[in-house]
């Protein structure tokens, strides 16, 4: 089946040269550099081989071209370290703007975008893919130079030697530099592409097989486990194979055609000398000389294969790029103030691409102070009600209003400094506690910190370790217990005093005496405060004033 690509060549090609605009200058010193030895290279062979010719009494000039080849062997040298320094600078440089870039985009995107998304795969192509792309801006710019230059100067000098010599080589110039490399390309796409994506599959079913290493082990699972894994190397080893074919096979070609350019010299020579004609100096330069160029643009085909691994990663991170949010930042946000009601006045809602309407002609209204538990059977719609809320969806039909004002005329800033929300498993960042806990307040001080971790609950806790509110989460974190990270979380909520608070489900991982204690701190600590409590539980929701069951959604 013929595959369909996003992006043409043209357009990725003229993306990622704008994306390295800061770049340009970098990428100028090393292709200079680049395309300078590359002739240096040419000359190198060239002037050797007159050295060589006059030393033996064929020509004269054998101390200049001594002194030239020495000149070409040291700028070969010196060439080749300013393109690899510039040419990384440079490339370093943007795969670092790229990643914040992108960054960025999962940002505007998400959490609509990463709800029922591998997180291993995107994490792939924010990682693996971002690196990849620096074979484009590090080792390709420089090597089309070389090839349009060489073979310009190896023509030039075949012409002044003997017009037959230039007319052997252009076709075999054209075939190598401009035929091989674009049917390369063209035929491997598809290649490149099956590889990063296998390859992806591959990285993010072993990231996840450590996530669950647990539940894993409890249930017996490794063997299976590892067949998976097993099943998603097989592939990628499948399509590296079908890389290596295809870079084989590429390379090959070449190769005939430079034999084919030295033999067809040969053959010019033998013909010319026929008629009388004999240049033997100038065609023993010559043939080193394009030796020499032609090893040079053969360098492209390798060039094509890492670039068909570099469009590859290009094009999963461009559609990332180009992913549209589900919701946008209002063009003139307008402020709501403190929340003292929500609307839901007829909302029906669909998820993307699915036909099912979670709530149908939805009508509902939430007052402040309200302490609404949502109940109803698993899969009934409950988180929908609490992502529409967030704006992590815009309604199909009907809209949700907040003091009256439509919800996608609030800005998200405004929209979540005056909804938080909490969920079954808080999630800790690999930093303090404090700073933990401060993400919900930035500006914060300790003292703030100190109160939030009070009222919350965790502050006994807390002082029972050694570094106190300095330990660390990225050691610490697995060894808390659900309860504990529950209390982290609420003591961020409790910190960035929201009007609302969303739940979904915050006892799933407590016992019945933590339960007790969350609803008895939210009943204290929360007190006045507009809360939208999901649960499964009937104990958790005994704190509720209103119960909305779940079946009134449609
Ligand atoms: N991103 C999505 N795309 C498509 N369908 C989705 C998406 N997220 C959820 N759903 C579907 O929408 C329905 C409602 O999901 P929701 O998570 O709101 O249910 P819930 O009542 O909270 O369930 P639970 O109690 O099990 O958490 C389910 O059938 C679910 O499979």
């Amino acid at each position: 089946m013929k595959r369909k690509f996003s992006y043409s060549m043209k357009e990725m090609n003229y993306r990622l040269l704008m994306m390295g605009r800061p770049i340009w200058k970098y990428i100028g010193i090393s292709t200079l550099a680049s395309t300078l030895g590359a002739l240096s290279h040419m000359g190198l062979m060239g002037f050797g081989a007159l050295w060589l010719l006059a030393a033996a009494g064929f020509c004269d000039g054998a101390g200049i071209y001594a002194a030239l080849t020495a000149v070409c062997a040291i700028l070969i040298a010196v060439c080749r370290y300013l393109e690899g320094v510039f040419s990384h600078l440079g490339a370093y440089g943007i795969l670092a703007k790229m990643r914040v870039h992108l960054f960025d985009a999962i940002d505007r995107i998400a959490p609509a975008y990463l709800i029922g998304r591998e997180t291993g795969d995107v994490m792939n192509i924010a990682v693996s893919d971002i690196e990849t792309l620096e074979y484009f801006f590090a080792h390709t710019i420089g090597p089309m130079f070389t090839v349009i230059l060489l073979p310009t100067t190896t023509v030039v000098i075949a012409w002044c030697v003997n017009p037959l010599y230039a007319l052997v080589l252009i076709p075999i110039y054209l075939i190598i530099s401009v035929v091989l490399p674009l049917v390369a390309l063209k035929a491997g796409r598809g290649i490149g592409m099956r590889y990063r994506e296998q390859l992806g599959d591959l990285k993010s079913k072993i990231l996840e097989s450590v996530y669950s290493i647990r539940d894993i082990q409890i249930f017996g699972a490794g063997q299976r486990r590892m067949q998976v894994v097993e099943q998603a190397n097989g592939k990628v080893n499948q399509a590296a194979l079908g890389l290596t074919l295809h870079r084989q096979t590429i390379a090959s070609f070449p190769n005939f055609f430079v034999y084919l350019a030295r033999i067809l010299i040969l053959v010019c020579a033998g013909v010319l000398a026929a008629r009388g004609i004999n240049h033997p100096v100038g065609t023993i330069a010559l043939s080193f000389a394009a030796t020499a160029s032609l090893s040079s643009t053969f360098s492209l085909t390798f060039v094509v294969t890492s670039l068909l691994e570099s469009y590859a990663a290009a094009e999963r991170i461009f559609k990332i790029e180009d992913t549209e949010p589900e919701t946008k930042e209002p063009e003139h946000p307008v402020s709501c103030g403190e929340i003292e009601t929500i609307e839901f006045q007829d909302v029906t809602f669909a998820y993307p691409g699915t036909r099912k309407n979670i709530l149908e002609h939805f009508n509902y209204v939430i007052k402040k102070g309200d302490r609404v538990g949502i109940a109803g059977e698993s899969g009934a719609g409950k988180s929908t009600i609490l992502r529409l809320l967030l704006r992590f969806y815009a309604p199909t039909e009907g809209q949700i209003l907040i003091n009256g004002i439509p919800i996608e005329q609030i800005s998200f800033t405004e929209l979540h400094q005056r909804i938080a929300f909490l969920e079954q498993d808080t999630y800790l960042f690999d930093a303090t506690i404090a700073e933990n806990i401060g993400i919900a307040k930035p500006e914060a001080g300790m003292d703030e910190i100190r109160t939030a971790a009070k009222r919350a609950g965790i502050a006994e806790f807390i002082d029972t370790l050694p570094d106190g509110y300095d330990t660390d989460m990225g050691q610490m974190s697995a060894r808390l217990s659900g309860g504990e990270r529950q209390r982290i979380g609420i003591a961020r909520i409790l910190l960035r005093n929201p009007d609302v608070c969303l739940m979904d489900e915050p006892s799933s991982a407590l016992d019945a005496l933590h339960e007790k204690e969350l609803l008895h701190t939210l009943e204290t600590e929360y007190a006045g405060k507009t809360l939208l409590l999901i649960s499964h539980r009937t104990s958790t929701l005994t704190g509720c004033e209103r119960i909305l069951n779940a079946e009134t959604f449609r």
